[in-house]
């Protein structure tokens, strides 16, 4: 049986029927005889809504209160998440950061994981359970105060958990089918790459490619997480982010690829093209502000 981690962006899980959609790709990877492990965003634009309303009440919100109101969001979609999985016929839990064991340094709006105790994640699937956390969220042992991780931060709360479980791969789900050469919204030429090494994909995230998190990034090399940054929207498979060259997954878990595919990433030779056409700097999307810059 494999451990399995997936992450749902706000945009996986915009709505109730895509809350239902995903839920429904959760309980066919568990069906598939693996254990399941969820990292879910916020709804939407639920937290930018937030921060605007922040603002609204209050010209430089308070960065622990900012800290409390952001996290409800993630609370908001891994409940209903947990609630249509039920419905579905299999057991779900949903934790908090805090409870999940996801903890942090102090730092509001910005925290970074120093420690990943998963303790109830285990039980729950030692108890045959699917675990759903909330992502971007944290908890620090001094202050013993709600942190967020940053925008973004739920692609590290996944790879954190990946990393801490000893997962076999973090599926990264978004809205469009890979990590492309560049924003495939904005450059309709770029083109999806099947394969790129943390350090290739270091780039593009400083870069501006919020399709992943720089720190996730990070994350997953400093740990050894494979990543898998695919659509949630269809069955594709999407992009391969490897430690190096050299390291290449001979299938995806929860989508077994063709032989061609396989014997394709497993030549020596393969070398990642990447951004042949890269646009200029300047005309690349740039990554999301700090909440507590906006
Ligand atoms: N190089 C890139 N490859 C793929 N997507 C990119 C890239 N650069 C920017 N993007 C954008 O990232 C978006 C996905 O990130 P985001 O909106 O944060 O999704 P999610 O809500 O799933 O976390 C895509 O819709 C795409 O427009
Ligand atoms: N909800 C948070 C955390 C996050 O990671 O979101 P998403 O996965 O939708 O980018 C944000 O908007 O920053």
């Amino acid at each position: 049986m494999s451990l399995i981690v997936q992450k749902f962006g706000g945009s996986s899980v915009a709505d109730a029927e895509s809350i239902k959609r995903v839920a429904k790709r959760i309980v066919e990877t568990r069906k598939a005889g693996n254990e399941v492990v969820v990292a879910v965003s916020a709804m939407g634009d639920t937290t930018d809504e937030l921060i605007d309303l922040a603002h609204q009440v209050s010209p430089i919100p308070d960065p622990r209160e900012m800290d409390m109101l952001l996290t409800t969001g993630e609370r908001i979609s891994m409940a209903l998440l947990a609630m249509a999985i039920r419905d579905m016929g299999f057991e779900a839990r949903s934790y908090t950061g805090s409870q999940a064991g996801m903890i942090t340094d102090a730092r509001h709006g910005a925290a970074r994981i120093v420690d990943v105790t998963p303790g109830r994640v285990r039980e729950a699937l030692d108890e045959g359970a699917i675990a759903i956390v909330a992502g971007f969220q944290g908890f620090n042992r001094d202050s013993r105060d709600i942190t967020t991780l940053g925008r973004g931060g739920s692609d590290t709360t996944a790879v954190a958990l990946a990393a801490a479980l000893g997962a076999e791969v973090c599926e990264i789900y978004t809205d469009v089918d890979g990590v492309f050469t560049a924003d495939p919204r904005v450059v309709p030429k770029a083109h999806k790459l099947s394969r790129v090494t943390s350090e290739e994909m270091l780039e593009l995230a400083a870069a501006g490619a919020k399709v992943l998190y720089i720190r996730a990034v990070e994350y997953a090399r400093r740990h050894g997480v494979t990543l898998h940054v695919r659509s949630s929207f269809n069955n594709n498979e999407g992009t391969w982010v490897v430690n190096q060259v050299e390291e290449i997954p001979w299938k995806s878990p929860s989508s077994r690829v063709s032989p061609a595919t396989s014997a394709r990433r497993r030549s020596p030779s393969w070398v990642c093209r990447m951004c042949p056409e890269r646009p200029p700097r300047s005309s690349r999307s740039s990554p999301r502000p700090a909440p507590t810059s906006t």
